[in-house]
């Protein structure tokens, strides 16, 4: 893709929701490839991921929140702070309304918060696939009295439905501008990140409600091998991060059958991310209250 466009527009869009509105689900959708990572659990997302999504009109570089709860941790202080400092300096905010939920006083919370941006805001009813047509309507006019909203998008990232009129809304918000990334960037996030990422949600997929925010994981080690048929390989040492040596049994699981399913799983997500193949190696690690310790969380990126 080439820019011969004079009117092409880039800039930032923060999408926002409370936690389980379809946001990261929406990036994906948007970009095409997996970038964020989703969970049918609330509260997954803890990175701020930027995604970045180019058409002919204009490049969005979309900025991906952590759902919105109440402080109860250093690391929750942290994860409002991001939500804080995302929603500061984007050109527009999407807010994500799920269609199948009624409107809250999380979504309440958020607008007030996000309105101090004073940037236009576009309201994406998400999961529209999951409602008749009657229901929509209603969620619409629900909405439309909400906020005064520069558009309503209703979306489906599930079918697809009216995602490339979303993005065309939200280019429509951003300045004339050159390209911000080249025009085939989909992330800004390093590959580590984007590894150590898969395999906390391949952990995060085996463990359910055991271990909501307890796991964090760290990359010890990326190596670039050949494999004994003359092809790339990609060795990856991990670590997995637990509260408490209780949680460690959890992770490890009967005679290491649990970690031996989420190394799998995690690898394959990785060969598909590089296009290799993946030796995973992963190690599980006790690192007390990380969630409050401030050095940690350094570690961890937070
Ligand atoms: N049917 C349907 N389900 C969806 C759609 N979008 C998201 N979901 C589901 O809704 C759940 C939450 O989606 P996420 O994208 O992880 O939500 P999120 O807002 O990023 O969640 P947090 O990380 O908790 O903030 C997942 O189970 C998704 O599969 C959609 O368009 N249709």
């Amino acid at each position: 893709m080439t820019v011969e466009n004079t009117e092409f527009r880039a800039g930032f869009a923060s999408v926002v929701g409370r936690p389980n509105a379809g946001k990261s689900t929406l990036t994906n959708a948007m970009v095409g490839k997996k970038v964020a990572i989703t969970s049918a659990r609330p509260e997954t997302t803890r990175r701020i991921i930027r995604a970045i999504v180019t058409r002919d009109a204009g490049q969005v570089i979309l900025v991906d929140t952590p759902g919105m709860h109440r402080p109860r941790t250093l690391l929750g202080e942290r994860l409002g702070d991001m939500v804080r400092d995302s929603i500061a300096d984007v050109d527009t905010i999407v807010m994500c309304l799920p269609a199948n939920e009624k409107l809250g006083p999380g979504d309440k919370y958020l607008l007030d918060l996000a309105v101090r941006a004073k940037v236009p805001m576009i309201a994406a009813i998400t999961k529209t696939d999951l409602v008749s047509r009657e229901a929509l309507a209603e969620k619409i006019a629900a909405v439309a009295a909400f906020h005064d909203f520069v558009e309503i998008v209703p979306v489906s990232a599930a079918t697809l439905d009216q995602v490339e009129v979303l993005t065309e809304q939200i280019i429509k918000q951003l300045p004339v501008s050159p390209p911000l990334y080249p025009l085939d960037a989909i992330t800004d996030e390093t590959e580590e990140t984007l590894i150590a990422e898969l395999i906390r949600e391949a952990g995060l997929e085996k463990m359910r409600e055991e271990l909501p925010h307890s796991l964090a994981v760290t990359i010890d080690e990326i190596i670039e091998d050949t494999a004994p048929n003359g092809g790339p390989l990609v060795r990856v040492h991990a670590s997995l991060h637990v509260e408490r040596d209780s949680q460690k049994g959890i992770v490890i699981g009967r005679g290491g059958a649990r970690l031996r399913q989420i190394g799998r799983d995690a690898r394959k997500a990785i060969k598909a991310l590089l296009g290799t193949p993946v030796y995973l190696d992963l190690h599980v690690k006790v690192s007390k209250d990380w969630q409050r310790d401030p050095k940690m969380l350094d570690r961890l990126g937070f």
